[in-house]
């Protein structure tokens, strides 16, 4: 299975349509991949929190439909990285209408939907995306010829019990696009590479480049396989992290070294 991850300089100096349109003639461009991965709200930038309300999109909005005529122009699985999604009206899905989500959205190769991920931890604290974005409830995995998906976003690769969650759930690859900042670039490879060693998993871990609202991005863009070692990891640049991964390492990497058989479930807590 050949990835393409994307790894895209996020600038403010650059008008969200012009870059839509790059990214999505970018993606065009990785016809011979199977899957593609963009990184997290590459439309505003991670940290342009101020850009959020005033870029902020319906789920089938101008991404959405640009992404999904990209996926099948190229004729590949895109994990289209996250937009600020706006609630709609009657959606269900919070208790304000017109919240926000940090949602990714993920297409099949003839450019259908095939799942929505809402992140769901916000990064921030008591600001930032913590206090203006919603956060997610669900687990979503991805069914493709030959690998499922677990889906996470950026800050949620700190939180092991998702990732988890998303192996019990069936994911072999686990697919993470960030906005990842460089003062904690340490942290992004060391957390990529635990998420894959101790889940024996492919990780896909898609970062942006460049600086917005002040915060210079990691980049490094990372594939890690299923015994931990780094494949393929990306400058600090614009750029295209094209690599060929054997999806039956992961079946191969749990029985011989079946780690994952011998959880203890339901531990007691301390007794006092
Ligand atoms: N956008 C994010 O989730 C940033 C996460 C981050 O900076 C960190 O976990 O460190």
């Amino acid at each position: 299975m050949r990835a393409s991850l994307i790894q895209i300089d996020v600038d403010e100096g650059e008008p969200v349509d012009s870059r839509r349109r790059r990214v999505a003639a970018l993606v065009r461009e990785q016809s011979g991949a199977d899957l593609v991965v963009l990184p997290e709200l590459w439309t505003t930038g991670a940290f342009a929190y101020e850009e959020f309300g005033s870029e902020a999109e319906p789920l089938e909005g101008p991404t959405y439909e640009a992404m999904a005529k990209a996926a099948s122009d190229a004729g590949v699985w895109l994990h289209a990285g996250s937009i600020p999604e706006r609630a709609a009206p009657g959606s269900g899905l919070a208790a304000d209408e017109g919240s926000l989500y940090n949602t990714s959205l993920v297409f099949s190769p003839s450019g259908e939907l095939a799942a929505a991920y809402r992140k769901i931890h916000r990064f921030g604290f008591d600001k930032g995306e913590a206090v203006l974005m919603g956060a997610g409830r669900d687990l979503v995995t991805v069914r493709l010829p030959g690998t499922t998906l677990g889906v996470a976003t950026c800050y949620d690769l700190r939180f092991p019990e998702l990732f988890r969650g998303l192996v019990d759930a069936g994911a072999e690859t686990l697919v993470v696009p960030a906005g990842w900042p460089e003062r904690r670039r340490a942290h992004w490879t060391l957390l990529a590479q635990a998420r894959a060693v101790e889940n024996q998993a492919f990780v896909l871990a898609c970062g942006t480049a460049g600086t917005h609202a002040g915060v210079p991005q990691a980049g490094h863009s990372i594939v890690v396989d299923p015994w931990g070692e780094v494949l393929a990891e990306a400058g600090a640049g614009e750029e295209v992290l094209t690599v060929d991964i054997d999806p039956a390492k992961v079946a191969a990497t749990r029985e011989q070294f079946p780690a994952l058989k011998d959880r203890v479930l339901g531990l007691e807590p301390p007794r006092r």
